[in-house]
């Protein structure tokens, strides 16, 4: 069973529809268990209440028998009262023979003395009067119980000469003069037993009479009932039975629901059966329709659940169908597809090099147009051409020149980010779009990346190339709003830069031309600038205006180039801070500057502190500090000999660092000056929370101070915050004597500006530190 039942659900399974399958199969087996357990329990019951209630109805029959019985022998009671007066006064019998002549349940009355014999008789036949004396004779030894009158004796039914049915009963008398005797009666037993044959007890059921010795007298079986002789013997039933009711099984066996009740006067016994199987029978009808109920449920129940599982396979089935049409139809879909891909990348690749072709670059580039328009982003066009690719494929064969143009894409592609776009426009002619890109030198490294990675030699066929390209520069939205604009510019660009010598690239923006040269020059030959003494610092005094005492000199690098000339720090600061080369830069200052110190104390100069710039990476690199202990150490000058220059955005990235290398600074005695300060937007924080010993009031500030603008009130206050904070304020920028003499009455400390000096070489400062400012 277990077997087949596992077998069921593994095919359930296997096929697929296991839930389907299962779900209402485990739903009827409760159901069903339901139903008939409810049903047997039913049953049962119905039962129970079937037995307890033909017992309950036998048990009221037996009842109400006893009682008819005992109302009818009290009328022979009544009788023999009248007889046991007649015993002494034998006129009274009179009265007697009336109520008994007229009483038509007493077919014969005899009222008999001990010694005297028959005083009265009522008997018209010698039947009557033989039976009246053989019941004389039978119980003439019983005693009465009181002194009125003894118990009743009944005898079995015998048949009188007329054929009725008499029942014999003798009581025995006791008179109040000591007379001893007995009143005999036949009782009509038709009449006495009329009531309980017209009772109807339902089939199997019987009505059975016993005397108070157990005999059976008369029973209801056969319709019109029986009556039992003396010869038939009582009836073993009566001496087991008790009072009460209860199944009991009668001599052949079969069950009876029997109830027995006793007269507490007479000693009668009335015994009401009915069969068990009959009642059953009954209940067992009911049974029937209820488990004709149950089945029909059950049978409804399975139909229901064949239908279950019907619709669902039929809906598996079509649910597979289904699916399968599904499955085809997405194979067809990822055919199509597939070939719309294959139909798509034949028109929009180039088939030698596989890159985006002119059509799809197009496409490409106008969304990410779109998108940099969106974002404010610039967006860098590059046309690339390569130089004498005609010669190349002329001479070499097309097959070196299509090997050549697949290594050119290939190394265009890996030398940008997956996010830029490399098409070929055809020919030799390739495109490159940045999509990533922050500033014009960003594009110039690309650019040059491209030269360099395409000029690494390439060998095919036994020849071993090297290329140059020329790449034209056209950067959104300086040169071009849309894309064809871009293009073209890029394109004019690129004619450019072949004109000025191939191998390199040109802006479509001429300025950008020469600052990207520098910046070229810069990182290709910062190194060498540094070891080669390229750069120079050049010194700017500081004047206090309250006597124009030379108070520091501001170090200001310059780029001595051997080409250019001398490149002011506005060129190339920015970059160097962008390409992570200020720290070196920053890093030659500090020595360069420490080294004029020494060099000016050797020469016997006094000296006034030198003030550095320091850009913000330079502040925040670790070994900063270091770089200043060392250095001044080494040189053997004293820290507070060099003041800084920090400005607001050496702060705001990372103000913890800055903050704590500031703190360890001004721990050795340098002083720290706040540049450009009115420019930023929180310069006053930082004035609480820096340690800040200067503030130099920006040019900006200065330039107009005489005209009536709101310069003037702004430096003014900055002076008097200044002051209020316990700071030196310098004013930068100062150019004219005007300039000067208002600043020194708004209370400024000190001035710095070509009015004074502009930044001159270390060789030229001697003079001004021995003698001072000259006069104005
Ligand atoms: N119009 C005008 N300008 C005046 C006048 N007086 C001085 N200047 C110029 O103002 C700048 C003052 O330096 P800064 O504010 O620190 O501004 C400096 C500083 O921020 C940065 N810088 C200079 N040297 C260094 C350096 O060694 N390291 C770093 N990180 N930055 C430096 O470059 C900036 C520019 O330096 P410079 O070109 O030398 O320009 C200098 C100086 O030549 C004047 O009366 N009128």
């Amino acid at each position: 069973m277990l077997e087949r039942w596992r077998r069921l659900v593994r095919s359930a399974r296997l096929d697929g529809w296991s839930g389907l399958t299962l779900g209402p199969l485990l739903l009827a087996i409760p159901l069903l268990a339901a139903i008939w357990c409810s049903h047997l329990l039913y049953a049962e019951r119905e039962r129970q209440l079937a037995v307890e209630s033909v017992l309950q109805d036998n048990a009221n029959i037996a009842r109400m028998a006893v009682s008819v019985l005992e109302q009818t022998l009290e009328r022979s009671r009544r009788h023999a009262h009248l007889a046991r007066a007649g015993l002494d006064d034998t006129r009274l019998l009179e009265g007697l023979r009336l109520a008994a002549g007229s009483d038509s349940l007493f077919s014969a009355v005899m009222v008999q003395d001990a010694q005297r014999g028959p005083l009265l008789s009522s008997a018209t036949t010698e039947g009557d009067t033989a039976a009246l004396l053989r019941l004389a004779a039978r119980s003439a030894g019983d005693t009465p119980r009181t002194a009125l009158a003894g118990e009743i004796t009944l005898l079995p039914a015998e048949r009188g000469p007329d054929g009725n049915w008499r029942l014999p009963v003798a009581i025995p008398l006791l008179s109040a003069l000591g007379h001893r005797g007995q009143l005999l009666t036949l009782i009509d037993a038709n009449r006495l037993l009329q009531p309980f044959r017209t009772l109807d007890l339902g089939s199997g059921s019987d009505l059975r009479i016993y005397d108070a010795s157990g005999r059976s007298l008369f029973d209801t079986r056969g319709g019109d009932g029986r009556f039992f002789t003396a010869d038939d013997g009582s009836d073993k039933l009566f001496a087991t039975a008790l009072q009460g009711r209860r199944t009991v099984e009668r001599a052949d066996g079969r069950p009876v629901l029997l109830a027995f009740e006793r007269s507490a006067g007479s000693g009668l016994g009335v015994a009401v059966e009915r069969r068990l199987d009959e009642v059953l029978h009954n209940a067992a009808q009911r049974r029937l329709a209820l488990a004709g109920w149950a089945w029909s449920l059950s049978l409804m129940l399975v139909a229901a659940l064949a239908a279950m599982v019907l619709v669902a396979r039929r809906q598996h089935r079509l649910y597979r169908e289904l699916s399968r049409a599904e499955d085809e139809k997405e194979r067809l879909i990822e055919q199509l597809k597939e070939e719309k891909g294959r139909a798509y990348q034949l028109a929009s690749h180039d088939h030698l090099t596989s890159l985006p072709n002119r059509m799809l670059f197009t496409e490409l580039a106008a969304s990410h147009l779109n998108r940099a328009r969106r974002n404010h982003a610039p967006f860098v066009m590059m046309f690339l051409d390569l130089d004498r690719f005609k010669a190349i494929n002329d001479t070499l064969g097309h097959r070196v020149g299509d090997l050549l143009l697949q290594e050119v894409a290939e190394r265009l592609k890996a030398s940008v980010r997956d996010t830029d776009i490399v098409a070929r426009l055809g020919g030799d002619e390739f495109v490159v779009l940045l999509t990533e890109v922050d500033a014009a030198d960003a594009a110039a490294r690309v650019a040059r990346k491209l030269i360099d990675a395409l000029a690494r030699p390439m060998g095919f066929d036994g020849h071993e190339l090297e290329v140059r390209a020329s790449i034209g520069i056209a950067i959104h939205p300086r040169d071009g709003q849309d894309i064809d604009a871009l293009m073209r510019n890029a394109d004019s660009a690129m004619y450019e830069a072949k004109r000025s010598g191939r191998g390199c690239f040109r802006y479509y923006d001429p300025s950008l031309n020469a600052r990207s040269a520098l910046h070229l020059d810069l990182h290709s030959r910062f190194r060498r600038a540094i070891l080669g003494d390229e750069f120079v610092l050049h010194y700017q005094p500081r004047v206090a205006l309250n006597g124009l005492r030379i108070t520091s000199l501001e170090a200001l690098i310059r780029w001595q180039h051997p080409e250019r000339g001398l490149v002011y720090p506005g060129d190339f600061i920015d970059y160097a801070e962008q390409e992570g080369l200020v720290v070196e830069l920053g890093n030659w200052v500090v020595r360069e500057a420490c080294r004029q110190i020494a060099a000016w104390q050797q020469e016997g100069i006094t000296v006034v502190p030198v003030a550095i710039n320091v850009s913000a990476r330079q502040l925040r690199d670790h070994s900063f500090v270091e770089v200043i202990r060392e250095t001044t150490a080494h040189y053997r000058i004293r820290p507070d000999m060099l003041e800084l220059e920090i400005t607001e955005r050496c702060v705001v990235d990372d103000f913890e660092r800055a903050h704590a290398a500031l703190e360890v600074l001004s721990g050795l005695g340098m002083k720290i000056a706040l540049d450009d300060f009115g420019t930023g937007f929180s310069s006053l924080s930082y004035l609480r929370r820096l340690p800040i010993d200067i503030i130099k009031i920006d040019r900006s500030f200065i330039n107009d101070i005489r005209n009536q603008t709101n310069d003037a009130a702004i430096v003014a206050s900055t002076i008097a915050l200044g002051h209020n904070l316990g700071l030196t304020v310098i004013a930068e920028g100062v150019e004219t004597r005007e300039q000067a003499v208002y600043l020194k009455a708004a209370g400024c400390d000190e001035v710095q500006g070509y009015y004074f000096q502009r930044p001159i070489p270390a060789a030229e400062t001697l003079p001004l530190l021995r003698d001072g400012i000259p006069d104005r």
